[in-house]
C-alpha cells in the first residue's frame, strides 16, 4: 500500500474548562490516499471542524486544548516538525476552504493582494506580474469570466458564489497535496453550492488532490466523496465506500442521518444515550425499519 496523504491515528482532543475537561474527540482514526476524496460526516458539534483544525495545526497553540494521538502527512508525523516547518505547510501543501467565503476573505485587501499573499507562501518574492498571471489562470480555472476585474475588487463587492470560487482558486493555487474543505458553500444557495462543488470536484480530480470533505449534508457527500467516515459525538461509528454506506448503512446513527430524521424530530443533535427509542421512532414509523434492527 502506498503512503497515505493523511493518516490520523487514535486522535483525542479535550478542552480544559473550569469544571473539568470537555472530551471532544475520543480517539478517531482515518486515512486518505493520494487523490482520494474522503468525507467526514456528522451533526453539528460532533467534532468535524476540530479534526481539520488539528490537521492544520491550528488548535495546538490553544492553552486549553489537550491533544493526543498522531497525525501523519505524507508519512511524516506532524508533531516531529519544528513549528516553522509545520507553519510552512499551511497554504502550500495543505490548505483549507471555510464555510462562509465572504467573511473568510479579509475585506480590507483586494482579491489580488490576498492572492499574492497565498502565492508568496510557496514562492517568496514572487513579482506582481507573475502573481497576477498566476491568479488570472487560477480564477479562470474556477470559471470566473472577468478575472482582471475580480482581482481588483474587494470581497464585499462580489457575490457569495463568486467569493466561494475565489476561495477555491486560492486554496488550490499552490497545488496542495491535501485540501480540507469545511462545509464549502453551506452559506450559499443550493444551486450555487452545487455549481461550485462541481468546479471544485473537477479541479481536485485534475490535480489528484486528496480531500477531507467535512459536511452534514449527505446529498452533497454522495455526489462528491469516494469514501465516508461517520462521526458521532467524537467517535467514528462507521466508515466505508460511499456507495456501500448509502446502500447498506450499519449504524443506527448513520441510518438516522440518511433519512434526515434528526432535523425532522426537531430536537437538535440526536442523543442515542439519552433516549434512543424516542429518537428512532420516526424511522420505525416512516421508513419501515424495526426497532430491534436499529438498536442492534
Ligand atoms: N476552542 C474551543 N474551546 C472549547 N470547546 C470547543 C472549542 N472548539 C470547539 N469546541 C467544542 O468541540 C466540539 C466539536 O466542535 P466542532 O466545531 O468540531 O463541531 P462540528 O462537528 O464541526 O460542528 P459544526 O457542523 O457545527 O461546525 C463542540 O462541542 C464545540 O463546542
Amino acid at each position: 500500500m502506498t503512503t497515505p496523504t493523511l493518516k490520523i491515528d487514535k486522535l483525542k482532543l479535550g478542552f480544559k474548562t473550569w469544571s473539568g475537561t470537555l472530551e471532544v474527540l475520543h480517539g478517531i482514526s482515518l486515512h486518505i490516499q493520494k487523490g482520494e476524496r474522503v468525507a467526514l460526516v456528522g451533526e453539528s458539534g460532533s467534532g468535524k471542524s476540530v479534526t481539520a483544525r488539528i490537521v492544520l495545526g491550528m488548535l495546538q497553540q490553544l492553552k486549553s486544548a489537550r491533544i493526543s494521538g498522531t497525525v501523519e502527512f505524507e508519512g511524516t508525523n506532524l508533531e516531529t516538525l519544528k513549528p516553522a516547518s509545520r507553519h510552512a505547510l499551511r497554504g502550500t501543501k495543505m490548505s483549507m476552504i471555510f464555510q462562509d467565503p465572504t467573511s473568510s476573505l479579509n475585506p480590507v485587501y483586494t482579491i489580488f493582494t490576498l492572492f499574492k499573499e497565498v502565492l508568496e507562501r510557496a514562492e517568496p518574492g514572487i513579482t506582481n506580474e507573475l502573481a497576477r498571471q498566476k491568479a488570472i489562470t487560477a480564477l479562470a480555472d474556477v470559471a470566473i469570466n472577468e478575472p482582471e476585474r475580480v482581482l481588483d475588487s474587494y470581497a464585499f463587492q462580489l457575490s457569495g458564489g463568486m467569493n466561494q470560487r475565489v476561495m477555491i482558486a486560492m486554496a488550490l493555487a499552490n497545488n496542495p497535496a491535501l485540501l480540507l474543505a469545511d462545509e464549502p458553500g453551506t452559506a450559499l444557495d443550493v444551486t450555487v453550492q452545487a455549481q461550485t462543488l462541481k468546479l471544485m470536484s473537477a479541479l481536485v480530480e485534475k490535480h489528484q488532490t486528496s480531500v477531507l470533505f467535512i459536511s452534514h449534508n449527505l446529498g452533497v457527500v454522495r455526489e462528491f466523496a469516494d469514501r465516508v467516515y461517520v462521526i458521532y459525538k467524537g467517535n467514528i461509528v462507521e466508515q466505508g465506500p460511499t456507495a456501500d454506506l448509502f446502500a447498506n448503512p450499519q449504524h443506527p446513527y448513520t441510518r438516522a442521518l440518511l433519512s434526515a430524521v434528526p432535523r425532522i424530530t426537531g430536537g437538535g443533535i440526536p442523543d442515542l444515550d439519552d433516549d434512543p427509542k424516542q429518537f428512532l421512532a420516526p424511522l420505525v414509523a416512516h421508513q419501515g425499519y424495526s426497532e430491534k434492527e436499529l438498536l442492534a
